[in-house]
């Protein structure tokens, strides 16, 4: 592997968040009306993956002088318990230990947001939602000093929230929506010769390459990571021959670092999946990829997780957007799922 060709690796990271963003003014400008001491607006984001809806938002908070904010990751914070202490930590910057009670939790929470701003941000809540996330919610958009805290719900495509939570949670919390489209080539284009301005050295990249990756993928972060790829592989320019090389290196990064928070049941399931998928190109019954699992598992001398959890697991990688899942009620087996591999691109 050589690194000649980067004079900066930073912009070509995953969680490095530009100070310019590529166009998104009218988003830009709905956020910063919103969140903030002049607003009590509570917001729910949602749009595919890497229309920058976590970076967008990073950005406004970045943005907010007088204001406490909290930003919690709902894939590692996925009850309402881990994520109370989570914002109680962000808002005392000291650890919070286990010992607390849920309701000790949300009256120090309430103590906190009386005298500054407040702004969470709940990122990626389908995660919450798929334990107690309603009653989180239902919790911050009741608390005592809701004149001065924005919530901020952060979701996928396909969450529809009004319907994930309970009628009097969605009323009570009314988030104002906000719904990012999908970049179109000349937008990922754009994106892509911003961060190959920022991060490689002068004349080491083909417009072409960069117009190659922005044809394929609306996705900036599987662009971005595809650039690194290619940009830590390639000797003295990047060619569009070069980059058409590296795709599925770069497509397999772009899943690694996806699944990287997760466990090592969570890729050995994703594994199966996969391997079954090059067997076939209908549909995979869950009772495959257990199985599957099973074998991988046992091949490395791990022991297997209950259905129960896998189904669970399964779920997680449907949030992730790396696989599609169908479900069929009725029938001798009760609820099925069939699942489909998902391509990330475009
Ligand atoms: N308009 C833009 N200008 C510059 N960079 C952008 C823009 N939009 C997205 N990006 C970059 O693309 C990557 C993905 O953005 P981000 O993580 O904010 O998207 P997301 O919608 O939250 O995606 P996910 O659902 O996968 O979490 C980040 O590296 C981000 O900096």
């Amino acid at each position: 592997m050589t690194r000649e060709l980067i004079s900066d690796l930073e912009p070509l990271q995953p969680e490095s968040v530009p100070a310019d963003f590529v166009d998104r003014e009218n988003t830009k400008t709905a956020l910063s009306n919103l969140i903030g001491p002049d607003s009590s607006r509570n917001i729910h984001l949602q749009g595919p993956k890497g229309t920058g809806k976590t970076h967008l938002t990073l950005l406004q908070l970045n943005q907010l002088d007088q204001a406490n904010t909290c930003y919690i990751d709902c894939k590692n914070s996925d009850t309402q318990y881990k994520t109370l202490r989570q914002i109680l930590q962000s808002l005392t910057k000291e650890p919070v230990n286990t010992g607390y009670h849920t309701s000790d939790l949300q009256r120090k929470i309430e103590e906190r947001t009386g005298a500054v701003h407040t702004v969470i941000v709940l990122d990626e809540i389908e995660f919450l939602l798929e334990n107690d996330g309603d009653s989180l919610l239902y919790f911050l958009s009741r608390m005592k000093n809701q004149s001065k805290v924005n919530v901020i719900t952060i979701s996928n495509q396909n969450l529809n929230l009004q319907k994930q939570v309970e009628e009097r949670t969605f009323s009570s919390l009314q988030p104002y929506p906000i719904q990012l489209e999908p970049y179109t080539g000349e937008e990922v284009y754009d994106i892509l010769l911003e961060r190959a301005q920022k991060s490689l050295k002068p004349q080491t990249v083909q417009k072409s390459s960069l117009t190659y990756i922005a044809s394929t993928t609306t996705n900036p972060r599987l662009g971005i990571q595809w650039l690194k790829t290619a940009a830590q592989q390639a000797d003295k320019i990047i060619t569009e021959t070069h980059v058409q090389q590296v795709q599925e290196k770069a497509v397999n990064e772009y899943i690694n670092q996806i699944l990287s928070s997760f466990t090592e049941h969570h890729r050995l399931l994703f594994q199966a999946i996969q391997e079954l998928a090059e067997d076939t190109d209908t549909k995979i019954r869950t009772g495959a990829v257990y199985k599957r699992y099973q074998e991988l598992c046992q091949s490395q001398e791990q022991e297997s997780l209950s259905n129960r959890r896998i189904s669970d697991h399964l779920k997680q990688l449907e949030h992730l957007n790396l696989i599609k899942a169908e479900y069929h009620y009725g029938g001798s087996k009760g609820k099925t799922r069939e699942i489909r591999l998902k391509q990330p691109t475009p």
